[in-house]
């Protein structure tokens, strides 16, 4: 079959308890590097280019937690077994011709085991990945060593679990029994199944220990980038300013070629760079007269969409405004609310703070308000 004609289905198995994982939630739905468990499994292959759909196997119990997610589900069963073939039937008539059978659990998957199972498809009718063990095999008892295995031929598999659709189908209408993985399935059914290269960072978190493991493996392969930005506006004559996006009455006005509003500046470049993407100034030069009394929303979002476009989420913002007056405190929250949602952000990642300089230097004087801001921006 010309891979024209390919479609391959992410099918991954969410619909069991996490029991031996403990928490308050099943595994799935536990918060993982900012993320939950199962919103890393999907991104694996929501992001994988050979990869056409997902379809999420859910219990029903978890409404409250797949309702929002934008991906096909259907309910599973009572064992991993049930769950496969449930989405397995779910995906007669659609046109898929092979599937990826993943677990949940195994969220930090690496893009090179998709892709090893994926080309393997092209020879073969059934594929996974798997680490030879390597390590020393004992039996034991009681806490005995009570004898040893031969380790030459030996596994440990991992998912996902790759097949020629039909071929699994079948395989698994006629399988009676309980199998630990589909490969069994396959197998029983007669069909051979090639071995892939797995991955130590292909984890598959079962104990409470392993959320800490997988944090680590995906905040290794994160690209986060740090920026500051800082800025000064003098006082002129006037009646308000403008900080963070909110009108303040005040005795005097900021000076600037836009609205001076001079946090939003500081935040803006912060972003720009995180991004390495110079200042306002690069973006938006003073010399052209389009941006005289600009409202300075547009430079902030102007630098939102740029980090969204490189593929970056905004992490959080730390802006310190600095003045004697007019008093920013009783202001913070609408400040907060406001660049929160310019930034599409959530409130409790935007600080915005106030210090006085003590009545020393230019702030001090009261000649003008200087700001400070720093911003972290994350690529997974
Ligand atoms: N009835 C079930 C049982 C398991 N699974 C899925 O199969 C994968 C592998 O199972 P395991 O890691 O054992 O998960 P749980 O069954 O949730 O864990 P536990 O055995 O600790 O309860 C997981 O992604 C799990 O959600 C499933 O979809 N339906
Ligand atoms: C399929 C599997 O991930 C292969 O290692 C594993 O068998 C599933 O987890 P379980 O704990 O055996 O249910």
């Amino acid at each position: 079959m010309s891979e024209q004609h390919q479609k391959t289905i992410a099918l991954i198995v969410a619909a069991g308890r996490g029991t031996r994982a403990g928490g308050a939630l099943p595994k799935q739905w536990q918060p993982l590097a900012g993320r939950r468990v199962a919103d890393w499994a999907l991104k694996a292959f929501r992001n994988h280019p050979k990869v056409d759909e997902s379809l999420l196997v859910v219990h029903p119990d978890d409404a409250q937690f797949y309702d929002s997610l934008d991906v096909k589900t259907v309910h599973g069963g009572a064992t991993r077994d049930a769950s496969v073939r449930a989405g397995l039937e779910a995906l007669v008539g659609t046109g898929a011709t092979h599937v990826l059978i993943h677990d949940v659990a195994r969220a930090t998957v690496p893009e090179h085991v998709i892709a090893g199972v994926i080309d393997a498809l092209k020879t073969s009718k059934a594929a996974a990945p798997a680490l030879a063990v390597s390590d020393a095999l004992w039996r034991g008892e009681d806490a005995q060593v009570t004898g040893t295995q031969d380790r030459a031929d030996l596994y440990r598999a991992q998912t996902p679990q790759g097949f020629d659709f039909e071929t699994i189908l079948a395989a698994h209408r006629s399988f009676d029994g309980q199998a630990a993985d589909d490969v069994e399935v396959a197998r029983a059914a007669g069909v051979n199944v090639t071995i892939t290269e797995g991955d130590e960072a292909n984890l598959k978190i079962t104990t409470p220990g392993d959320f800490a493991r997988a944090e680590r493996i995906l905040r290794g392969t994160m690209d986060i980038r740090l920026g500051n930005g800082f800025d000064v506006h003098a006082f002129e004559e006037g009646d308000h300013v403008v900080l963070c996006g909110v009108t303040i009455p005040h005795d005097k006005a900021l000076k600037g070629h836009s609205d001076a509003d001079v946090g939003m500046h500081a935040v803006t470049d912060a972003i720009y760079g995180a991004l390495a993407e110079g200042d306002i100034g690069r973006h938006f030069p003073p010399s052209e007269m389009e941006w005289k009394d600009a409202d300075s929303a547009i430079f902030l979002k102007h630098a939102v969409d740029l980090a969204a476009s490189k593929g970056f989420t905004i992490s959080n913002i730390d802006c310190t405004l600095i003045c004697e007056r007019p008093k920013i405190g009783p202001n913070a929250a609408k400040m907060i609310s406001r660049m929160a949602e310019l930034m599409g952000m959530d409130e409790d990642r935007v600080s915005i703070k106030a210090t006085t300089s003590e009545r020393l230097g230019f702030t001090g004087r009261e000649e003008g308000i200087a700001a400070l801001a720093t911003a972290t921006l994350v690529k997974s």
